[in-house]
């Protein structure tokens, strides 16, 4: 008992602990739900937990205070393996029901920037962040911390070979759109289908040639004051969200 309950960690809330239920079912153990809630989504989590066969666990809400100290569940705490699951990209791409929207960092290191990545892509519905497994910080607690729930929403697929899995992400149509601040296309005027793959660089480096190589196209976000670039996430933030604005608008 000892040792399962050192490989799982908790998750909080309705929204994160529902996609863990739909992406990643068999990594839930168990569910505590305030005995209090019985409004739609406390509904909507049942259902999903019943479909998955995941046991739910009415609890007194001040227990829930108690196993979270200082988090904001929402009234409900998951116990999720700790392991990560790995996920490949088709696994992403055969079941995607719109358009690929993808994330692709091309060896973040810094685990703050890639929890602010995680968080964006969740924010704006991206399906997918993808990296490589070497030379790239992985999935640390400190990330998932960063991700503040993003970690447990959004699907994070780690490859072995960028540039390959962009080749893939081509053959199925995807349009991979590199950034780089000395594009000459800027992002306001460039065009691009629906289904996108965004590749945004590292820290330092930026992107790695092939990778570069290996993109549709180039794209810089505009610089108005005197810095040289922005941070990946704040990066990230810019052109995922014009692509979401850009799809929303039907242009
Ligand atoms: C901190 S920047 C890296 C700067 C690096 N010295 C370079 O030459 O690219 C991290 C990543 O954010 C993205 N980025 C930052 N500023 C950008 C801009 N103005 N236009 C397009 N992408 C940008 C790029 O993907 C870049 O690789």
């Amino acid at each position: 008992m000892a040792e399962s309950r050192s490989q799982t960690r908790s998750i909080h809330g309705f929204h994160a602990i529902i996609a863990k239920l739909r992406h990643d079912p068999e990594a839930v153990k168990e569910i505590y739900l305030d005995a209090n809630r019985q409004d739609g989504r406390a509904k909507d989590l049942l259902r999903h937990a019943e479909t998955q066969g995941v046991r739910v666990i009415p609890v007194d809400g001040k227990r829930l205070d108690g196993m979270a100290p200082g988090a904001r569940h929402q009234g409900v705490i998951a116990l999720v393996d700790a392991r990560i699951r790995h996920i490949t990209l088709d696994d992403v791409l055969d079941t995607l029901d719109e358009p690929a929207l993808l994330l692709v960092l091309d060896g973040i290191t810094d685990p703050r920037n890639l929890g602010a990545c995680l968080r964006v892509a969740d924010a704006v519905g991206a399906h997918a962040v993808v990296a490589p497994k070497d030379r790239a910080v992985g999935l640390t607690d400190v990330a998932i911390k960063a991700a503040s729930g993003a970690a447990e929403t959004v699907p994070y697929v780690v490859v072995t070979n960028l540039a390959r899995s962009l080749r893939e992400m081509k053959e199925r149509d995807i349009w991979v759109v590199g950034t780089a601040g000395e594009a000459t296309s800027t992002l306001y005027e460039a065009q691009w289908p629906e289904a996108t793959a965004w590749v945004l660089g590292a820290e330092g480096e930026g992107l790695r040639r092939l990778t570069r190589e290996t993109c549709d196209a180039l794209v810089s976000i505009p610089m108005l004051g005197s810095v040289e670039s922005l941070n990946v996430s704040v990066a990230t933030g810019v052109c995922l969200f014009e692509a979401r604005r850009r799809r929303m608008a039907g242009a």
